[in-house]
């Protein structure tokens, strides 16, 4: 007797398709969670088997057969493939849309000939050996952190809520170490924002746990490296994954811990793509197996504060600096203004640095903008520097002698004059990180200062080079942006100087006033962390603004709790729920002609809660000569909205020529 036949449902990247039933050929041997080679059109794609089953409703001649099965490893795992079908579920997409581009290219290809050997040699990593790394006494506060969460059995989402320097990588490590003592067969997730401390945390977890096998994940991997470590966590072989936000798509053979780190960070929001929040996602993946979450930041997102407020969330404190003689840096705040002041440094910043490097200590100065200058312009005519591609200035870099578009990369050289009226005497306007190296090279002449921005490291590699510098106290005076703000552990910084945070006072976004608060607190962070009081001195106009008030505090949860009472009086999130869906076109026109279209569609299927509001041009309204234009959805609960987009992105209609895309959770709103 024939074998009876049987169909596999397979799901592909493919917008708008939902999962295909496909004929398994006889012989083939095939698994839900398997990876396969379907033909889809007149391609090949790589696919991933959801069911198989002995029916099917496609009829006999549509049917086609699965071309081949990637038998390399065991079947991708049923909570991986839960996780990506509420990924693709909640970010409004198809389930293979959310699964396959998650996967390594190199487990989304067919075997070449060379894949046996890399698959020995990718299972052939070990873990680091040697002795473990030192391993401070816990304090008061670090292990009753650690304690609660011991305790909790099941699903706990926390909120390691730290000051700076607080050690809340200690509790990390304690808590991961206990896990893994616990069961033999447990796995922790440690996610970590977009910047370069990846390499330094890892080996801070490589060296703490020398016996086992820890791997990363980072954008910056060349896919063999990344295609190894989500093997050995898929295989169970990886003890902890450290990674960035696409770390919360490996396949986990038992997550038993998730880790957040300054959870806070807008990079783990994905721009492209999914538009998935890795942060909220950990959560989800946290209840799913049943495992805690811990969320830690010294800013926590007002989202996240607004659950603990709510209860939801459970909150850890840590009140003070883990090291023992440290101390919370002084925060002072500076008027920047001066009549006729021709460099940046007020006197009183410029004092407080002599006086810290007299003491021998290092000084951090922070602006948030590379380049010289923003901006190059002509005093007679107005005329300034503009991209070519896109709806923005360009960036004049001095030392490449350029002027640069920061959203496109387009790049020319620097007019010999005004390009409009043909004066010679063209200046740069506002400054960068380029220009203040500069004032400060005049200003202390005989001090080292290094400039640390994506301008003058632009690989791993440079970047851990320079931060080693700074470590092993070859510089003075450190210049840079949200590069050097972030979780650095500088044991000599004395002294933070911020420079300008003002542009952002003005921005209208709505988590524009959160995000410079959090940066704030945590460039300010640096200052201090080991040894006498370090000191802060921040240069702006808006001293009596509740914000900077809060900051010179170093008091958090005085903010949030301002920001979300405002935040609950105006109906903004995260008392309200968004979605926006985005149009692209090569006319402004057109881009908003497919929206108010969407506009009839919706209000003709919105439920009365649901509400729609009219298209705007998006902030950066022109990016690579393509025109942009988005539109707000909003309900007061998700499922209202969740229901209502589901349907209305399935009756949107295609236009030649508009791209659309929709983004759930939006930060930019
Ligand atoms: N219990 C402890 N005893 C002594 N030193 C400690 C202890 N815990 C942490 N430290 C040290 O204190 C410093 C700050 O710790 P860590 O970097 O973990 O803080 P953090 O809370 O993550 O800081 P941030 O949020 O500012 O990045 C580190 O040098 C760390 O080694
Ligand atoms: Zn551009």
């Amino acid at each position: 007797m024939a074998e009876a036949e049987q169909f596999a449902a397979v799901i592909v990247d493919a917008p708008g398709l939902g999962a295909l039933d496909y004929r398994v050929p006889e012989g083939m041997l095939l698994a839900p969670g398997d990876r396969v080679i379907v033909p889809l059109g007149t391609r090949k794609v790589p696919g991933i088997v959801t069911g198989l089953s002995p029916v099917t409703e496609v009829p006999a001649k549509k049917l086609r057969r699965v071309a081949a099965v990637l038998s390399d490893t065991i079947p991708l795992h049923a909570e991986w493939l839960a996780l990506t079908r509420f990924a693709a579920l909640y970010y409004q997409r198809g389930w293979g849309e959310s699964a396959v581009p998650a996967l390594p290219l190199f487990m989304r290809r067919a075997p070449g000939v060379r894949h046996e050997s890399w698959l020995k040699k990718a299972r052939a990593i070990g873990p680091a050996g040697g002795e473990p790394g030192p391993r401070p006494q816990l304090n008061d506060e670090q292990a009753e952190a650690c304690r609660q969460v011991l305790a909790s059995g099941g699903y706990v989402p926390w909120v390691l809520f730290g000051v700076t320097g607080s050690g809340k990588t200690e509790v990390y490590l304690h808590l991961i170490e206990e896990t893994l003592v616990r069961d033999p067969e447990a796995q922790v997730l440690l996610m970590v924002p977009e910047i370069n401390l990846t390499p330094q945390l890892e080996a801070r977890v490589r060296a703490r746990f020398p016996d086992e096998l820890v791997v990363a994940m980072h954008s910056d991997f060349p896919d063999g490296e990344r295609a190894r470590s989500w093997l050995a966590v898929h295989e169970g072989r990886a003890r902890v994954l450290v990674g960035t936000r696409m770390s919360i798509f490996a396949s986990f053979r038992k997550l038993a811990l998730v880790i957040v780190d300054e959870e806070h960070d807008t990079s783990f929001k994905a721009g492209d793509g999914l538009r998935f929040s890795g942060r909220d996602l950990a959560v989800w993946r946290a209840w799913k197996n049943r495992c805690p979450v811990i969320l830690g930041s010294a800013t926590p997102s007002i989202e996240t504060w607004a659950k603990v407020r709510k209860g939801d969330y459970k909150l850890l404190t840590l009140t003070k600096r883990a090291s023992a003689e440290a101390t919370l840096p002084a925060i002072r705040l500076v008027n920047p203004n001066r009549k006729g002041a021709r460099t940046l440094l007020t006197p009183d910043a410029a004092a407080a640095m002599e006086a810290t490097l007299k003491a021998g200590r290092q000084v951090l100065v922070f602006l948030n903008r590379r380049g010289y200058a923003p901006v190059l312009s002509c005093p007679s005519c107005g005329w300034v520097s503009t991209c070519r591609r896109c709806s923005t200035f360009t960036v004049f870099h001095k030392g490449a002698k350029r002027l640069v578009c920061h959203h496109c990369g387009w790049q020319t050289g620097i007019p010999p004059a005004c390009p409009k009226c043909g004066d010679p005497d063209i200046l740069p306007k506002g400054t960068g990180t380029e220009r203040i190296e500069e004032e400060l090279a005049v200003r202390f002449p005989d001090r080292r200062v290094l400039r640390i921005d994506r301008d003058s490291v632009s690989t791993r590699h440079e970047a851990e080079e320079a931060f080693r510098r700074v470590h092993a106290g070859e510089v003075d005076i450190l210049v840079g942006t949200q590069m050097v703000a972030k979780g650095h552990d500088f044991a000599n910084v004395g002294l933070v100087v911020v420079l300008n945070p003002d542009a952002q006072m003005l921005s209208p976004a709505t988590r524009a006033r959160e995000q410079l608060f959090a940066t704030l607190m945590q460039v300010a962070g640096r200052a201090g962390r080991a040894g006498a009081q370090g000191e802060v001195l921040i240069q702006t106009r808006f001293q009596d603004d509740p914000l900077f008030a809060a900051l010179a505090r170093q008091d958090y949860v005085a903010f949030a709790d301002a920001v979300l009472e405002d935040r609950r009086a105006n109906m903004a999130v995260p008392y309200v729920h968004q979605a926006m869906l985005y149009a692209e076109a090569k006319s402004l026109a057109e881009a908003e002609f497919f929206l108010t279209e969407a506009v009839e569609i919706g209000m003709r299927e919105a439920p009365p809660e649901v509400r729609i509001y009219d298209p705007v041009p998006m902030p950066l309204m022109r990016l690579m000569n393509v025109e942009r234009a988005q539109l707000l959805v909003e309900a007061d609960e998700r499922p209202a909205l969740q229901a209502f987009l589901a349907r209305w992105r399935q009756s949107l209609r295609a236009r030649a020529g508009v791209e659309w895309t929709m983004e759930v959770d939006p930060l930019e709103a």
